[in-house]
């Protein structure tokens, strides 16, 4: 039995303890975590989420489900006085509840980050070939000028072939579609065991969004990167991950596989999710379904 084969039977049943002779890459049991704002609220709790090396897991959701809660959790990124518990919170068998809290949140060394917004992500002051050519010195341990022909040469495999103009450019001087691309060549150029991906498409237009993906999947099965992508976007996840996670009000109501969920979906939310996809068939309805037609009324009210 591959470790694939491990994870999809711990996707059924996490406790089958055939699932998983080998470390995870990602192994969450039992997560809460609460903001000091709402002291009484977690903004997650009773989460469980396992991933074998090598996938491409989703965590979709409507807004406030807490799927960044969750995600920022996992890459180490929550700040001082958020409240985080688990049973089990660990990244390559690696304890992630036993590190050090810090003022500053340090990123859980193997896991790079995504996020949606790069004109905020990227250093609005130093040229893209700095910011780059820094972060390879810093984790690669190589000269000036073999960090500078590796940046160019990650420029160059995430698209942007006007190399020399983009090394020289500060972010305002890039088009949204070429920040979200330098973001990549950062987040990647480290060899992360894991990609999270913030929304990274949501800035973009559908055509750019499916671009960016079919790029993100190119570029970490290259380099060998897991990926965990938050996203609203259930139909674009069906298409690009293998596994998808279901958020609902700071829970994880459902979790399978991508092919099957479509006809296996459980949960009255991930079939309203589900139903919400616009089709060529359904512009032509009155009326398009919204969650209210699949949610029993006990749950729409409920939270964590
Ligand atoms: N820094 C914070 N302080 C207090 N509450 C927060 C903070 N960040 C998130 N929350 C709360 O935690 C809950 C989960 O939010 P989170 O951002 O994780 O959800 P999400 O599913 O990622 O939403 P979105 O898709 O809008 O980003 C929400 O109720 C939100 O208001």
């Amino acid at each position: 039995m591959t470790l694939v084969d491990r994870a999809d039977r711990a996707l059924l049943d996490p406790t089958d303890p055939v699932a998983l002779t080998d470390v995870p890459l990602v192994e969450v049991r039992d997560l809460s975590v609460t903001y000091p704002s709402t002291p009484d609220t977690p903004a997650i709790a009773g989460i469980d989420l396992l991933m074998a090396p090598g996938r491409r897991v989703a965590l979709v959701g409507e807004s406030g489900s807490g799927k960044t809660t969750l995600a920022m959790a996992v890459a180490g990124f929550l700040p001082v006085g958020v409240d985080v518990r688990a049973a089990t919170m660990q990244f390559r068998g690696i304890d992630l509840l036993a590190r050090k809290v810090t003022r500053i949140p340090q990123r859980t060394p193997g896991i790079s980050m995504l996020f949606q917004d790069a004109m905020t992500s990227l250093d609005p002051v130093f040229p893209i070939g700095k910011q780059l050519t820094s972060l390879l010195r810093t984790t690669s341990k190589v000269s000036r000028s073999a960090a500078r022909d590796l940046a160019r040469e990650w420029l160059a495999r995430v698209g942007l072939t006007d190399s020399k103009r983009v090394m020289n450019a500060r972010p305002y001087e890039l088009s949204g579609g070429m920040r979200q691309r330098v973001m990549m060549a950062l987040a990647l150029c480290t060899s992360p065991q894991l990609l999270i991906a913030d929304e990274p498409t949501s800035a973009l237009d559908a055509s750019l969004s499916r671009g960016m993906m079919d790029l993100i999947v190119e570029l970490t099965e290259s380099v060998g990167t897991s990926l965990l992508v938050v996203s609203h976007d259930i139909n674009l996840c069906l298409e690009f991950c293998d596994d998808v996670v279901v958020m609902y009000r700071g829970e994880v109501v459902e979790h399978r596989p991508a092919a099957t969920i479509a006809a296996d979906a459980r949960h009255p939310y991930t079939r309203g999710l589900l139903a919400c996809i616009p089709t060529l068939e359904s512009v032509t309805t009155d009326r398009l379904p919204t969650l209210d037609d699949f949610m029993p009324a006990t749950l729409v009210g409920s939270s964590v």
